[in-house]
């Protein structure tokens, strides 16, 4: 089966809807995503891409439109449903890190595991293996307070993964690093996107890096325009 990853279509999404304050966000967004492909999501500050990606990963619902996640039409479905996906097939990164300070770094990437019912030595194991693969293998018992922020955010890039989600979504991840920092982080997101063969839509103000990506969308006047 060959199903997009995640469709959109026809998302609209007002904040304040009749208000004398709304703020007509999206205007009938439509996006296709590939199984393995990389988008870069480029928009200008206040265009709406962090409304977009909380609509695609199901943390928030449009006004109109629907939302599909590896061919399962979401729109209207229960709030169990839609959680029971967004945990099992979707992994989100954020441009601060988010981790629980009071937890190690192998921690934070086991836990959102156990919680999806996968056995602790082999949650352990995975998330060994994900610190590896993002180069910070010996900072596998650091709490997120003794680490730097490209480790902390390679930390929370191995929990968004830890649940080989079909489908990750990132919001400026490395937006909140200094340039050759973000370089560095940025190359380690996409080693592991790549390696896991998995889908993504990144959001980023970046050019240069968006330009490393698949395709670039970006987010204009409520609505997507190819770059
Ligand atoms: N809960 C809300 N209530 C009212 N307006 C909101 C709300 N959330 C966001 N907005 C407005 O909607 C617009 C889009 O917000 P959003 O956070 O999606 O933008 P963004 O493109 O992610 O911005 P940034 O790059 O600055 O994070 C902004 O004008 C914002 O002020």
């Amino acid at each position: 089966m060959n199903d997009p990853v995640l469709r959109l279509s026809g998302i609209s999404k007002a904040y304040n809807p009749g208000a004398p304050n709304e703020v007509q966000v999206l205007r009938g967004i439509d996006l296709t995503v590939a199984p393995g492909e990389v988008v870069a999501l480029v928009a200008p500050s206040g265009a709406g891409k962090s409304t977009l990606l909380h609509i695609a990963g199901l943390l928030d619902t449009a006004d109109s439109g629907t939302v599909e996640i590896a061919g399962d039409d979401l729109t209207g479905q229960s709030d169990r449903k839609r959680t029971g996906v967004r945990r099992a097939d979707v992994g989100f990164i954020y441009q601060f890190h988010h981790l629980l300070p009071e937890f190690t770094a192998l921690e934070n990437i086991v836990l959102p595991q156990l919680a999806n019912g996968v056995a602790r030595k082999a949650a352990e194991a995975r998330a060994r293996d994900l610190l590896a693969q993002v180069g910070i293998a010996e900072r596998a018992d650091h709490r997120p307070a003794a680490m730097s922020g490209g480790e902390q955010q390679r930390v929370a890039f191995c929990r968004a993964l830890a649940n080989e989600p079909r489908l990750l979504l990132a919001d400026e991840p490395t937006g909140n690093l200094d340039p050759s920092t973000s370089d560095q982080v940025f190359a380690a997101l996409m080693a592991l996107v790549r390696g896991t063969g998995l889908s993504a839509v990144i959001a980023t103000h970046n050019l240069e890096l968006a330009a490393r990506m698949d395709r670039q969308i970006r987010l204009e006047a409520g609505q997507l325009v190819p770059v």
